[in-house]
């Protein structure tokens, strides 16, 4: 059966560093998928060669068979892969509805104010339908006509989802979502992550706070040095040998 994400020895070098080092896992299709490692073990250089960002220097990236490593960023995001960023990435001066209609657009144009202004009021009715439903899925309807930089940081974190929502993925990468949230907003933003999975996307996480990644994910692969370390449900990854030792070596606990 053809894999549905599939990381197949993915191997990243910054010069002599290599920061992923034939790295191999695959994510299963509606499912909620944790990265974790201790700091410097190759999370975000993962991310980063499997949302586009960067081509990796061996190895590959497929979806549904079909590989999309090496590919640019609105290439990888057009076959439905899309990414959020560790930090916001949102239009501060633009409304909640506009940030979402930069969304929709997403997969189609590089070019950001293209999304905005550039085409027929035929595109703009239908896009205009997409990020409404987004801001509906993600609560945020209400907040449409606010300009995104008065929003609270989980309502803003909500938003950074709904963009990304908006552009109808099949998969979205989540980097470090719960970074700087109060318990309150980590609860309803593990709510919507829920949300999200149930409704068919698949989520692929890397985050810090383990409380949440374990109360979360179907499934972790853990890395350290740039390798594939341990892999299984949450129960099986705290209770890992090699996990509790990578983790206790970088002065961090396992939840
Ligand atoms: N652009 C780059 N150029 C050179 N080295 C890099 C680059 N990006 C990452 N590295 C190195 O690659 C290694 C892995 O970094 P990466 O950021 O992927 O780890 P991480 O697991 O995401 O860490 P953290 O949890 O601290 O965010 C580190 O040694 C880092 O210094």
């Amino acid at each position: 059966m053809t894999k549905f994400l599939e990381i197949d020895a993915l191997t990243m070098r910054f010069g002599g560093l290599t920061a992923v080092d034939a790295l191999s896992f695959t994510v299963d299709h509606g499912t909620i998928h944790g990265l974790i490692g201790p700091n410097g073990a190759g999370k975000t250089t993962t991310f980063n060669a499997i949302s586009g960002f960067y081509k990796p220097t061996s190895g590959a990236v497929r979806l549904r068979g079909e590989v999309i490593s090496g590919l640019k960023m609105h290439e990888v995001a057009r076959r439905g892969v899309v990414r959020t960023f560790q930090h916001s990435t949102l239009f501060a001066e633009l409304t909640v509805l506009e940030n979402a209609l930069v969304g929709t657009h997403m997969p189609f144009r590089p070019n950001i104010f293209a999304a905005i202004v550039g085409y027929d009021r035929h595109d703009r009715t239908g896009a205009e339908a997409r990020a409404r439903e987004a801001l509906e899925f993600f609560n945020l309807a209400h907040l449409a006509d606010n300009r995104a930089g008065d929003l609270s940081h989980g309502h803003q974190r909500a938003l950074g989802m709904a963009v990304a929502y908006a552009a109808h993925p099949d998969v979205i990468l989540l980097d470090e979502p719960f970074t700087g949230m109060n318990p309150e907003e980590t609860r309803v933003m593990m709510g919507l992550m829920r949300k999200l999975r149930d409704d068919g996307t698949t989520i692929l996480i890397v985050e810090h706070d383990m409380q949440a990644i374990m109360g979360l994910c179907d499934r972790i692969t853990c890395m350290s040095f740039g390798k594939w370390l341990a892999e299984g449900g949450p129960d099986h990854i705290r209770h890992h040998p090699s996990v509790i030792e990578a983790y206790l070596g970088g002065a961090r606990h396992v939840a």
